[in-house]
């Protein structure tokens, strides 16, 4: 099942730059691990924003679930989810 996902992320201004250093290099290497899996199929940056438009590839919503609760950066993040499926003209074909 596809989804897409927007993650825009609110570190508050008082956390210690260390920490969120060390936050966002487990969140890179949670992400690309998900990538190397299929799983996180493609990682955007919003231009401009400290945010990101994401589609995964999963079993279920409670896969998607256990994926975006696990973000190491998940406590700072407002998330969106919104269900896709094929659209009739995608020349795509791993698009389902
Ligand atoms: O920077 C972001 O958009 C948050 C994020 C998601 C995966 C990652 O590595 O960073």
């Amino acid at each position: 099942m596809l989804f897409k996902v927007e993650m825009k992320v609110n570190i508050p201004y008082q956390m210690p730059a260390e920490q969120a250093a060390e936050i966002k290099a487990r969140e890179k290497e949670y992400a690309q691990e998900l990538q190397r899996q299929g799983k996180w199929r493609h990682l955007w940056r919003v231009a401009g924003s400290y945010s990101n438009v994401s589609i995964f590839d999963v079993a279920d919503n409670a896969e998607l679930q256990d994926i975006i609760s696990n973000l190491p950066l998940f406590p700072f993040m407002e998330i969106s989810v919104a269900p896709l499926c094929r659209h009739p003209s995608s020349i795509h074909e791993d698009d389902r």
